[in-house]
């Protein structure tokens, strides 16, 4: 981890995302890189203890709340589970798939996804929502209210998607509560190494490895790294899985969260991003790790290079 660490501190490709306001601020330099096992012991270099928002790596976690509440399968057919290829606001990938269906890793399917929270009210929801997340943490995990108020001021794409689900039936709530509740969700604040606990409950059959809870069931667990496989990165979902040989799920705001299932999880955070919105030394950070650590799911043995 300090080879990654020291090897890719200075790479300077990639752009802070901006079309969030509050994300603009982000330190370009921040970097940070946490290892954490299904036995409970974690491993950190640079900025792992430091707080950013969530952004879509809450997207596989909530979909494995929603799994919970409502059983792998309707959950499948409600939201969809193929891969878009396209970037993650696509509209376009709702309009050309003929049952308008995503998966729960794009805004279109996670709003849906979000709208499938169990609740009366939008309070109960989020309550719900929020509790389950830090329950996968394992502990109380709270909003940047500057995030959250920044992008609840310039998200009427996501308005416009979440109303065009709802045209086409594939939203299950009010439409402007539920992107009110995703865009809580996004601005849950977490640290890598919060990302790496939170990544190794789901590596070790939904059993969070610190408090020993069983979060969420062993099937939910496979059903939700099956999704992080094939579109946790976006439309470079192909080329990470090519590369990494791991699930993953990436954000905006430049975390990345990656799965070995049975051992654990890695977690990075730096902010500057690829052209599809994926932290640029968070997926050269993984790439080298899962290749020394010997983790990629397709490898017969670890590679060195
Ligand atoms: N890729 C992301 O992290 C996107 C999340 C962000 N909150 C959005 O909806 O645009």
């Amino acid at each position: 981890m300090e080879t990654a660490y020291a090897r890719f501190r200075d790479e300077r490709t990639g752009h802070v995302a901006d079309y969030i306001p509050a994300l603009a601020k982000a330190d370009p330099d921040a970097f940070g890189i946490c290892a954490a096992g299904t036995g409970g012991e974690s491993f950190a270099v640079g900025d792992a203890d430091v707080p950013f928002s969530i952004q879509s790596v809450s997207k596989p976690f909530v979909f494995a709340l929603v799994c919970e509440a409502l059983g792998a399968a309707e959950a499948a057919e409600r939201l969809g589970v193929d891969a878009t290829g396209m970037p993650f606001n696509s509209v376009m990938a709702l309009e050309l798939d003929a049952d308008r269906a995503t998966n729960p890793l794009v805004n279109s399917g996670a709003i849906a996804t979000t709208s499938l929270v169990p609740g009366a009210t939008v309070e109960e929801r989020w309550d719900r929502l929020r509790a389950g997340l830090s329950r996968f943490a394992g502990r109380a995990l709270a909003m940047d209210d500057d995030v959250y108020a920044s992008e609840a001021a310039t998200n009427l794409r996501n308005v416009g998607i979440a109303h065009l689900l709802r045209g086409y039936s594939r939203l299950f709530s009010d439409p402007d509560e539920a992107v009110d509740v995703y865009t809580r969700q996004c601005s849950l604040l977490v640290t890598a190494r919060d990302l790496a606990i939170m990544g190794a409950t789901l590596a070790g059959g939904g059993v969070q490895p610190v408090t020993g809870e069983q979060v969420i069931s062993p099937d939910t667990c496979r059903r939700v790294l099956a999704v992080m496989a094939t579109a946790g990165l976006y439309e470079r979902s192909g080329s990470w899985l090519y590369d990494v040989g791991l699930p993953g799920k990436s954000g905006v705001s430049g975390g990345i969260v990656t799965v070995s299932p049975g051992k654990g999880a890695v977690a990075v955070w730096s902010p500057p991003l690829d052209a599809a919105g994926n932290s640029v030394r968070g997926q050269l950070a993984t790439r080298f790790l899962s290749e020394r650590l010997g983790l990629n799911l397709f490898a017969s043995a670890a590679s060195r290079n």
